[in-house]
């Protein structure tokens, strides 16, 4: 695909994060290890894995909301204009927190009221409709939302609010942690094509941690990173990581899905697959991010070599969203 050279791009570089034990005499466990990447404007990329290999801390790390214990080595930065970093990006959680009783578009009103204070009532009704329209949640904005103990709007209307909430604010950066999980293929379908939309037409940057896809889910995406005890397996295109499973030696079979394939390769028992895969990435896969990882590193060299691949224009200046775990300081 050509890429645009106004496209701006989430880089994650060396990104470690490692959970103080408290004891002297254990060693701090690390949760994600040097991991080194971009994730571009108008693409949307899949963050997969198994349980407990390090998706949701990955995304927290690019969002700059790890939890206290965790502590980050590393950098994230954005690159291509210079906005404020703390309006750039938004999460959404794998919880649908909502006050029940409220109606989708209320609680739309009151989320803007507190995150756009300078919009005027008739600009704020505006956004409102258009991230109704959106997402495809007019037909039940005047819904009530529900709770334990109140019918509400189904849980695929939920995910798709709790993503509203946060494109209404206009963030550059979208993360979300298991954006379609307990919903059926259906609406995981409709849910993540809504943020396909959010990345094409409003050229958003999104990443969004999900399991066990279907293969139509699985092809709404751009890029994927497959992640497997913290360590990156895969990075690249999609649609790429059928060949390259295939190259390395783990075609996948043809009534498989291929996203089942990639994590019944991956998981932490399949070991020797993991190893040989790994080993055939550093010598085979040519456009793979993680050669970066290899070089000696330094900013420019990381802009220099996006340049080559995807023509970028270099930037003068670089927006430091996250740095190192002690300084947290903005880099020039
Ligand atoms: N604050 C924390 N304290 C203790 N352990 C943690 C903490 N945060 C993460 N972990 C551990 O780090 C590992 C990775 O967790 P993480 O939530 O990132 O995995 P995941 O891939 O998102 O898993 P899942 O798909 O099941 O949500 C897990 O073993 C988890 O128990």
């Amino acid at each position: 695909m050509a890429r645009s050279c106004r496209s701006r791009c989430l880089v994650w570089e060396d990104v470690t994060v490692t959970l103080a034990n408290g004891k002297k005499e254990k060693k701090n466990k690390c949760l994600v290890s040097g991991l080194t990447g971009l994730a571009e404007s108008h693409r949307i990329m899949a963050v997969m894995g198994p349980s407990g290999s390090g998706k949701s801390t990955f995304l927290d790390a690019l969002a700059g909301r790890l939890s206290p214990q965790a502590s980050m080595a590393g950098k994230v930065l954005l690159r291509g204009g210079s906005p404020p970093p703390a309006g750039e990006k938004s999460y959404v959680t794998q919880e649908d927190v909502f006050l029940g009783t409220l109606t989708v578009k209320e609680t739309l009103y009151f989320g803007a009221r507190l995150r756009l204070p300078e919009l005027t009532t008739a600009e704020l009704d505006e956004a409102i409709d258009e991230t109704l329209t959106k997402m495809g949640l007019e037909e039940c904005a005047d819904n009530t939302i529900g709770n334990w103990h109140l019918r509400g709007i189904s849980g695929g209307e939920r995910r798709r609010l709790s993503i509203a909430v946060e494109i209404l604010a206009q963030p550059q950066v979208l993360c979300l942690d298991e954006a379609t999980t307990g919903l059926d293929s259906a609406a995981a379908f409709f849910v993540v094509q809504a943020l396909r939309n959010v990345a094409r037409r409003d050229g958003k940057i999104v990443v969004c941690s999900i399991h066990q896809p279907t293969d139509d889910v699985f092809r709404l995406f751009d890029d994927l990173l497959l992640i497997s005890a913290g360590e990156a397996v895969y990075f690249g295109d999609s649609q790429g990581a059928v060949k390259f499973f295939a190259d390395s030696g783990f075609p996948c079979p043809t009534r498989r899905n291929p996203p089942d394939h990639f994590l019944r390769c991956i998981t932490p028992e399949f070991d020797q697959v993991f190893a040989a895969l790994k080993q055939t990435q550093r010598r085979n896969y040519v456009v793979s991010y993680l050669d970066i990882k290899q070089r000696p590193f330094s900013l420019p060299s990381l802009f220099l070599y996006l340049a080559r691949r995807h023509g970028y224009r270099i930037p003068t200046d670089i927006n430091c969203l996250k740095c190192n775990r002690n300084s947290q300081q903005q880099m020039g």
